[in-house]
């Protein structure tokens, strides 16, 4: 394990925009042109840096995670993909990425303070016919190591990749700090060819304190409601925010300065724009749809995959995310934790179709009722009432009766 300097001088090369500082400051003090400017009020704004080197190791963690699947995305092969259990996919770049956010917190991290609820499990890699998957995980997680060079010449065995990956099956629970990763969210995105997240969050004591998400694919201009599309074309954002000390968006690539993100504050929800699933298997889009007509919506959803959505939300692209699954589905931790805080750090709030916040302290599932919801302060009664009353239309027409 390194020392504390080591430690630090590895963190501070892990984000270029903070190479000059060890603070968490930094990303902040950055020059923004578009959205916000943190200018010394900004930065004076930034109160809390409780888990200001847990952001910095994460941001590292998932930038390489991320790259990694951006290798894959680029030439995806049909035997890279395997369906799981439940039928849903699972492709090398999820275990990859598992791996080496795995092994790098792992690394990091003071000895025995590293614990993980994350995605993925090795079972399958472990199969006789999982050997060829294995091989080339393990391939692509050395590319990766090398690719980056600031871990020296350390090659990771098989075994190490297997162990890395199978340290994600921590149980959770209410006390202690656990580390949720979704090392690929938005699998189907990802092998579509479109939007994903390498999305890793932090719980202390069953509270989401940190996040970071990786959205490879995601541009960094803003999504126009109407569907208009920007001049400017590059992608690759991440998303970055800590208990108090706001979201930055930087640009996966360094080369845009960090800057401070802020949910929309619009509050006519005729005016307000909403985000749901691409895929119509994971939210029902009706219900949605009649949501949006309850409370006036005119624009159309924006439909993308993973939670690019938080990310997108929370510099204001869209102002509301509903997300309702099918009847039976439980949904699971590491799909919100990142980006519940991305979004709360940015001024907006994540709630059921009770009302309630999403609880993270019972372990690996979400028990909540019926959706999730997200948008602004401002917003939010009204969303609230339109969400209940949209579910209630939608009991009585299954059960036959008038919902009056
Ligand atoms: N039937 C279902 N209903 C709701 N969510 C589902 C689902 N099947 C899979 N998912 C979850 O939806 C996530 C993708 O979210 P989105 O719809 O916002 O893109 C998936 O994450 P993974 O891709 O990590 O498995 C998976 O956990
Ligand atoms: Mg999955
Ligand atoms: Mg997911
Ligand atoms: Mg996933």
């Amino acid at each position: 394990m390194q020392a504390l300097g080591a430690r630090r001088a590895f963190l501070r090369s892990s984000f270029p925009c903070s190479r000059s500082s060890s603070s968490w400051k930094a990303l902040g003090n950055c020059r923004a042109p578009s959205i916000v400017r943190l200018g010394r009020r900004g930065v004076g704004a930034i109160r809390s840096m409780a888990y200001e080197d847990d952001v910095r190791l994460a941001i590292k963690a998932v930038s390489l995670a991320s790259r990694l699947c951006q290798a894959v995305q680029r030439k995806l092969v049909a035997n890279e993909t395997q369906a799981k259990a439940d039928q849903s996919p699972v492709t090398v770049a999820d275990y990859g990425s598992q791996a080496l956010v795995s092994w790098v917190l792992e690394r990091e991290l003071p000895p025995g303070t590293f614990h993980l609820i994350a995605e993925e499990d090795s079972e399958d890699l472990r199969a006789e016919d999982g050997s060829e998957m294995l091989k080339r995980i393990t391939q692509l997680v050395n590319e990766t190591i090398a690719a980056d060079g600031s871990f020296g010449s350390t090659v990771l065995s098989e075994d190490d990749v297997l162990t890395a990956i199978s340290r994600g099956d921590s149980p959770g629970g209410p006390s202690g700090r656990y580390w949720v990763l979704d090392p690929i969210d938005g699998t189907r995105g990802f092998v579509r060819g479109d939007q994903y997240a390498v999305a890793l969050g932090l719980l202390d004591n069953g509270e989401v304190v940190a996040g970071v998400l990786g959205c490879p694919n995601l541009p960094l201009a803003s999504i126009a409601a109407n569907g208009a599309a920007s001049d400017d074309k590059a992608v690759g954002c991440v998303f970055a925010a800590s208990r108090g000390a706001g979201t930055v968006m930087q640009s996966m690539d360094g080369s845009r300065e960090a800057q401070r993100v802020y949910v929309s504050s619009v509050d006519d929800s005729k005016l307000a724009a909403f985000c749901e699933s691409f895929e119509a298997a994971h939210s029902k889009q009706g219900l949605t749809a009649n949501i949006a007509r309850i409370l006036g919506v005119s624009a159309p959803p924006i439909r993308i995959d993973s939670q690019a959505k938080y990310g997108a939300m929370a510099r204001g692209d869209a102002v509301i995310y509903l997300r309702f699954p099918h009847a039976g589905y439980r949904e699971k931790i590491w799909d919100h934790a990142a980006g519940l805080i991305v979004i709360t750090e940015a001024g907006g709030e994540v709630f059921d179709a009770a009302g309630k916040p999403l609880d993270f302290s019972m372990g690996r599932f979400l028990d909540l009722e019926k959706g999730i919801i997200a948008t602004n302060p401002s917003l939010r009664s009204a969303v609230l009432a339109a969400v209940q009353t949209a579910i209630k239309e939608e009991e009585s027409a299954l059960k036959g009766v008038s919902p009056l």
